[in-house]
């Protein structure tokens, strides 16, 4: 496999490159590759509350395949003991500390930075004042960059670098979730509280999802 370096920009001096693919963090083998390439790569991964990760999850499915079964046949094995289906992605990719302990073979954890996704939408400035600390950039996007759009019900951007004009995300990005029973709710946040409880001792971190 030719070294991923090959795949990448090239960076000069006082330059930093990205990439973001949200995949890696719950791909078995990236961090081994990612580690190959070059071992002092810092690591941010944005985190929300299992549970509603899980329903953005298949709210995005849904818009692609609309006759998807409902979220309680895919997120149970068995209705009735209400045993949840690990093997569902939208399951999975939530328990954050089994993916984290993979990361961890690999890269101390100084060189992650965990970003709230729940205080990315109240504190968008807060989270990203976070951001350029951990990569040891001056703090150039803060709170007059940011407003709250009503019609969207998110933060969005005041003036994007090269456009006069307030930009907010996508279409994709903040879509109404259907509504889910409140006891298949409950149970999926039973599921996770354990693994949610390790990630928070793993992180040093209380992200206060339960
Ligand atoms: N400012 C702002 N505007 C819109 N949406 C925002 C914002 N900040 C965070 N979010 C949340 O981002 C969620 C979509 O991000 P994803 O992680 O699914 O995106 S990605 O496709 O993996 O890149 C999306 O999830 P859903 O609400 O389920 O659509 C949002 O809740």
């Amino acid at each position: 496999m030719a070294p991923e370096w090959n795949l990448m920009p090239r960076t000069l001096e006082g330059q930093i490159t990205m990439e973001k693919t949200p995949s890696y963090f719950i791909t078995k083998e990236a961090p081994r590759r990612v580690f190959s390439m070059s071992r002092h790569t810092r690591l941010i991964v944005v985190v929300r509350d299992p549970v509603t990760r899980a329903v953005s999850d298949y709210t995005q499915t849904l818009s692609k395949s609309p006759g998807l079964p409902s979220f309680q046949n895919l997120a149970f094995r068995n209705s009735t003991t209400g045993l949840i289906d690990t093997s569902w992605s939208a399951v999975r990719i939530g328990i954050y500390a089994k993916h984290l302990e993979n990361w961890l073979r690999y890269f101390p954890l100084s060189r992650f930075l965990f970003v709230s996704g729940e205080r990315l939408v109240t504190d968008p400035a807060g989270e990203m004042g976070r951001v350029q600390d951990f990569l040891g950039l001056k703090r150039v996007v803060t709170d007059k960059h940011f407003y709250f759009n009503q019609t969207k019900g998110f933060p969005c951007l005041k003036k994007p670098e090269g456009s006069s004009r307030p930009r907010c995300l996508g279409k994709s990005k903040g879509r109404p979730h259907p509504q889910i029973p409140s006891e298949v709710l409950l149970r999926l946040r039973d599921f996770y509280r354990p693994f949610n409880l390790k990630f928070y001792q793993m992180t040093g971190h209380n992200f206060g999802w339960d």
